[in-house]
């Protein structure tokens, strides 16, 4: 299989997006780490998956993305156990415009330090494989999203560390690639928790179910089958895979040279 001998690891694994990666990264061939701060949901996706895929193929690892030391430990697990890390999904995220400042620790924070402790393990000029980080960002991380500022900033931090890590590899020879996928709107928790993530922009909840309501809901399976796509394609670094009802599609970045 495609993905036969690799070893990944995923934030955010235990539930929605980051689950239906883990999934289609093990039916694919990969061995998986999951991390997330659902000890319960991750306990019980361990679980379930053993009995699919078998227990030497997946860890479930409690894990905060804004903890240094708890990432750190974590990802020196899944080295430890596969022996090495080929693929990096830093996909954990929420949206809470009134804790905001725990939103910017952990949509973008919790990124730059997935990717760089991502970097320390599959730099091949510190004896590293090589390997593929992809960032999972938004449309919001392309385009404001009203109802939502703080998590369009963390969302377009994203997409602008995650190009730069691109070009920085490209230049360096770390061997490692950096993408991006920025989905539209995706039937998880996220949404369902949308009328009390919005914080003092709540009076703009309505605007923001008429956007869904014209872009439509997309499935977790359309995003974990893009996502594949994205991780499959060795010519893409530095790139952004949109999401959309009618398709994926990449996004055309200015060049600013
Ligand atoms: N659902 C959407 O409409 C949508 C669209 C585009 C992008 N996204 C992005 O996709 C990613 C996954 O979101 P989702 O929709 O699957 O939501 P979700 O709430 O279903 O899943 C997010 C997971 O991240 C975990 N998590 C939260 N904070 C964490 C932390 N500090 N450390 C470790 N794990 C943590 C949660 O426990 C949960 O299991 C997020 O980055 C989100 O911004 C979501
Ligand atoms: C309230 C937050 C709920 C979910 C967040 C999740 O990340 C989903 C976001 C989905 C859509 C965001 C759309 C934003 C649209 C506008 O900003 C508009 O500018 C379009 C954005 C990019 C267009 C890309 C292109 O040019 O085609």
């Amino acid at each position: 299989m495609a993905l036969d001998g690799k070893a990944a690891l995923v934030t955010g694994a235990a539930q929605g997006l980051g689950k239906s990666f883990s999934e289609v990264l093990l039916q694919h061939g990969a061995k998986v780490a999951m991390l997330d701060v659902a000890e319960e949901a991750g306990k019980s996706l361990k679980e379930s998956l053993d009995q699919r895929y078998g227990a030497d193929r997946s860890l479930f690892i409690p894990c905060d993305v804004q903890s240094q030391q708890q990432f750190k430990d974590a990802m020196q697990k899944a080295v430890d156990t596969f022996g090495q890390l080929d693929i990096v999904c830093n996909n954990a995220g929420i949206v809470d415009e009134r804790a905001w400042e725990e939103a910017v620790s952990i949509n973008l924070m919790g990124v730059i330090r997935g990717t760089y402790l991502a970097l320390e393990h599959m730099n091949k000029l510190t004896g590293g494989p090589g390997g593929v980080v992809i960032n999972v960002a938004s449309l919001a991380g392309l385009g404001p999203l009203l109802s939502a500022p703080v998590y369009t900033a963390t969302k377009h931090g994203v997409v602008g560390f995650t190009r730069a890590m691109a070009d920085a590899s490209k230049v360096s020879g770390y061997g490692v690639r950096f993408n991006l996928l920025c989905p539209d709107f995706v039937q998880t928790n996220i949404l369902s928790a949308l009328t009390s993530s919005l914080g003092p922009f709540a009076h703009l909840r309505d605007s923001t179910k008429h956007l869904m309501e014209k872009h439509g809901i997309l499935d977790v399976s359309q995003v974990s089958q893009a996502f594949l796509q994205l991780l499959l394609d060795q010519t893409k670094d530095g790139e952004a895979l949109m999401v959309l009802g009618n398709g994926s599609q990449y996004y055309p970045f200015p060049s600013l040279e």
